[in-house]
């Protein structure tokens, strides 16, 4: 809980009809309310306290935080006093200055499973210019704090999800940004890939705080990919080189969730909530993220943020998005058609160990607001950012960094970041980081059909999916997959003469008669979208990009700020 500090204001106010010892400090507001003088009860032997019905206010002190106070607007009492349902009405230009005696202070109030909510609270003052001083003095407070955006550039995808984009940002989120004071420019985009290239080449950044992205995870991509490229380009960086390290960028980005997954706002902020993602954005949060760069043969393809899925999620996406009518549900509907399909595919897998970091995919603990891994591997790798660089792009394959193995494989998956979503709450990878540098690189074997179904039931259990013996999962910094069909005729006669086995690629499993695996091709799914190449080379840039986030919540931190407090 935050300390209260140097007292900025102290008043005996009123809520509704109550007094209360109201105080300001740099850092928290905090209401109080005055015991009453004890009374006699002409029914009971004693005096007693009155009562008052139970409110969430009933405790002896409630105080909100500066940084989490939205805005604050002025009120004034009509002719008879107070609405009829005792709140206070909006005050209109035209009427004096010097009436206005209450003021209203909007707040962020949590709720379950990390949902914040707009609250509000009127204080009532014996006089108008204390009221203007109330006013003045929290509107000061929160003009210091230069993290809050005042323009954003908001790009709305009407198409995603449940087609719901536009409605959801213009009741639930045009509002907030309203009374925040936050202007916008809104563009609703009107063909794939519009956001990207308007951002890419069309627009003034300059004018912008931040961007906020009203869609789902393909959507996001679209504004990274026009942020990163656009910030590349700015400073001379050769997108085409796998190994050119990436300028940072400058601007934060915002998800509003109103697509099918809503992996990367799930992720980032603990639920997929559209008004929670509004109050993130307007308090001026702040979470770096990694991203990986996705290269075939020094030709840039994509970037990648959260899940990069070859095998049965890059399946999984193709034969979705062929059933997009049906909206989310179609991840559902091609899930189970893809699980029945057991196909498995051959190639090799080298990947570079991430060195001198701390954590491990297996660890117990998990990636939350202010992760001290996060911080520490960020601070490691921009300080021997340089020559890390430099190691890694002369590792070579012969020089025993690098790892590889060949096999066959039901998926190949690298998660960035936990991917949790609403339909996995822990994620692919549950210990895996947002901004520490690495990705887990997830291996699972040709297995039957009732082992992998195991391991997906494992995403949704509190079981740990990599306790099997047929998945292994390697915390990297780099990794490359190369198909069997595209490797060359020397690797090839390498994977015989290590299998010992002369098998024809399209032959049937002989090693598990019982699981019915079909040898086939497949795609990567990189962030919902799907790569052109399967061939691929992926490198992480440690903290590439910042969103209006600030990661998953302790649920202490719920609980402290939500229960009356005593200073
Ligand atoms: C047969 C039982 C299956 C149970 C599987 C449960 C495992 C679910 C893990 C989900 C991980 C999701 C990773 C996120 C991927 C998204 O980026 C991507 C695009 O999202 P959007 O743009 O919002 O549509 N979503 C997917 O690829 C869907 C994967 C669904 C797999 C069932
Ligand atoms: N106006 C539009 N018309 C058609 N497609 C669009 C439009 N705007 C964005 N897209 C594309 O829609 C795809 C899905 O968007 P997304 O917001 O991620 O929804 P979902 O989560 O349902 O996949 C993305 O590939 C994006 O590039
Ligand atoms: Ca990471």
């Amino acid at each position: 809980m935050e300390r209260p500090g140097r007292l900025v204001l102290l008043s005996e106010l009123r809520v509704r009809n109550s007094a209360y010892d109201v105080s300001l400090s740099r850092s928290l507001l905090t209401w109080k309310r005055r015991v009453s003088s004890p009374v006699y009860h002409p029914f009971r032997p004693r005096f007693c306290v009155p009562s008052f019905p139970r409110r969430p206010d009933s405790g002896v002190c409630q105080s909100v935080s500066v940084s989490e106070i939205i805005s604050v607007r002025e009120e004034e009492e009509n002719s008879s006093g107070q609405r009829d349902d005792g709140s206070w009405k909006k005050i209109t230009d035209r009427e004096e200055k010097d009436c206005r005696q209450a003021f209203t202070v909007l707040y962020v109030e949590r709720c379950r499973q990390h949902r914040w909510r707009c609250a509000e609270i009127t204080f009532t003052c014996p006089e108008g210019a204390l009221c203007q001083r109330w006013v003045s003095s929290i509107r000061d407070q929160l003009a210091a704090i230069t993290s809050r955006p005042k323009n954003l550039l908001v790009y709305i995808n009407p198409y995603g999800g449940k087609r719901q984009g536009k409605r959801i940002y213009e009741q639930k989120v045009a509002p907030l940004f309203a009374q925040a004071g936050i202007s916008t420019d809104v563009i609703v985009t009107e063909y794939a890939n519009h956001a990207r290239d308007h951002l890419r080449t069309d627009v003034e950044l300059k004018k912008f705080d931040g961007v906020v992205c009203v869609g789902g995870d393909g959507m996001f991509s679209e504004i990274i990919h026009g942020l990163i490229w656009r910030t590349q380009l700015d400073s001379g960086v050769d997108l085409n080189c796998a190994d050119e390290t990436l300028v940072p960028c400058s601007l934060r980005i915002g998800i509003i969730p109103a697509g099918s997954t809503d992996c990367i706002c799930f992720a980032t902020v603990g639920t997929n909530d559209p008004v929670t993602s509004a109050l993130h954005i307007i308090v001026g949060d702040s979470q770096p993220m990694d991203v990986c760069s996705v290269h075939h043969n020094n030709t840039f393809l994509r970037y990648s943020v959260s899940l990069l899925g070859y095998g049965f999620y890059g399946d999984v996406l193709t034969d979705s998005e062929r059933k997009r009518w049906m909206g989310p549900a179609r991840y559902d509907f091609s899930g189970v058609k893809m699980f029945l399909t057991h196909h498995y595919y051959e190639g090799t897998v080298s990947y570079l160990p991430a060195r001198g970091i701390i954590g491990t995919p297996r660890d117990a603990t998990r990636c939350l607001s202010g992760c001290v891994i996060c911080h520490h591997n960020g601070q490691l790798l921009s300080e021997r950012g340089e020559q890390y660089e430099m190691d890694e792009a002369s590792d070579s394959e012969s020089d025993g960094e690098w790892r590889t193995i060949r096999g066959k494989f039901l998926a190949i998956n690298a998660a960035s970041m936990s991917c949790a979503c609403p339909r996995s709450p822990k994620g692919l990878s549950p210990a895996a980081h947002l901004a520490d540098g690495t990705t887990d690189l997830i291996l699972v074997r040709k297995c039957s059909r009732f082992s992998f179904l195991r391991h997906l039931l494992r995403h949704t259990s509190k079981d740990d999916q990599f306790d099997l013996t047929f998945v292994e999962v390697h915390r990297v910094r780099r990794f490359r997959f190369t198909p069997r069909y595209c490797q060359s005729d020397s690797d090839l006669e390498l994977d015989l003469q290590e299998s010992g086995k002369r098998q024809i690629f399209s032959q049937i499993c002989r090693d598990h008669p019982a699981c019915g695996c079909a040898p086939a091709y497949s795609s990567w799914n990189c962030d919902g979208e799907i790569l052109t190449h399967t061939a691929i080379d992926v490198r992480v840039h440690c903290q590439l990009i910042k969103l209006f986030a600030r990661g998953i919540e302790e649920p202490a931190v719920f609980e402290d700020l939500t229960n009356p407090c005593a200073i």
